[in-house]
């Protein structure tokens, strides 16, 4: 799997310990799994949660579906053993929560080596005045929003619009950009049942630049894979677009204009951006 061009518009978490959501998530048409041992799950059940997670990915049939292991905080009684245990189990990234500053992102790659690609909760204020620099960690490939966390950090209301977070949505996606090849993906939508809601929110997040969105419930998948692909007619319009910019560049000429908008070199990056998007969601959904 070429994690670099693999999409990652639905990011579905599964409480390690649920045996059921782990043997369903096999059937899901999530591009990526975060199997938690962190939050979802109690105190009292993380010893049998890491053991039965080792046994679930040792065991594979996850298909094309990125596996990502969140284990608990290095600074926690359990995180060192999360990554003994579930080190070798075949996860293709590990996510580090809690994150405040690089230098707890190397305690984790010391641990790891040098392979294995990490990922980042950004969850707390210091990590957001940090994310440039957590970003350009060389083993780290992706930042996650932790918007539960970050809003009990901030002290700040839960507005459907989000405008109390805003500040901190933007740096993630900004330092994402800035480090180049990192990905982004926004926070959680709690109202698993609120249709309209999630789509409200995963365009949001998309129109910021968001790569795509963690989820909580099977029932955010179709949505969010909808909102973070692109449409049809944006497939169609990048086709247009490089097609009438290469006419016009055989014929000397810098800028074409299709639909009554110029085309210029960065708009053709743009769109080819889009068209290999939506051949990397095609290829996830080949058998
Ligand atoms: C929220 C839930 C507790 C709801 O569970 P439940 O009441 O069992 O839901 P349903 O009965 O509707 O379930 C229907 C079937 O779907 C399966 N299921 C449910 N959730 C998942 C899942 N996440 N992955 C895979 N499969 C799932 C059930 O097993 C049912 O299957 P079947 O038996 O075939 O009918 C529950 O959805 C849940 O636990 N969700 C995950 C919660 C979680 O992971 N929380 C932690 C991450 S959020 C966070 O921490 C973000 C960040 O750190 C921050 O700070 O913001
Ligand atoms: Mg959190």
């Amino acid at each position: 799997m070429d994690l670099t061009t693999h999409p990652y518009r639905s990011v579905l978490y599964i409480p390690g310990s649920k045996e059921r959501a782990l043997e369903k998530a096999q059937t899901l048409s999530t591009d990526a799994i975060i199997f938690d041992l962190e939050d979802a799950v109690a105190p009292d059940a993380k010893a049998e949660a890491r053991e039965t997670l080792a046994k679930a990915l040792k065991a594979g049939g996850f298909g094309k579906r990125a596996k990502v292991v969140r284990i608990n905080a290095l600074t926690t009684e359990w995180g060192n053993e999360d990554v003994r245990v579930l080190k070798d189990a075949g996860a293709d990234v590990f996510l580090l929560p809690k994150v405040n500053t690089p230098t707890d992102v190397d305690a984790l790659a010391d641990l790891l080596g040098p392979q294995m690609p990490i990922w980042v909760m950004m969850e707390t204020p210091v990590s957001v005045f940090n994310a440039r620099e957590i970003a350009a960690h060389a083993q780290v490939t992706g930042l996650v929003a932790g918007t539960n966390d970050l809003t009990k950090d901030l002290g700040c209301r839960t507005r459907a619009d989000r405008l109390p977070l805003m500040t901190s949505l933007q740096m993630i996606v900004m330092a994402a950009r800035a480090a180049r090849g990192v990905v982004a993906i926004d926070g959680v939508y709690n109202r698993f049942r609120d249709g309209e809601g999630l789509k409200a929110e995963c365009e949001q997040g998309r129109d910021l630049g968001f790569d795509g969105k963690t989820l909580i419930h099977p029932a955010q998948i179709d949505v969010t894979n909808t909102a973070f692909a692109p449409t049809q007619s944006e497939i169609d319009l990048a086709e247009r677009q490089i097609a009438a910019f290469e006419e016009c560049h055989a014929s000397g000429q810098g800028v074409a204009v299709v639909d009554g908008q110029i085309v210029e070199n960065l708009h053709v990056v743009a769109a080819q951006r889009t068209l290999a998007k939506a051949a990397a969601i095609q290829e996830l959904a080949a058998e």
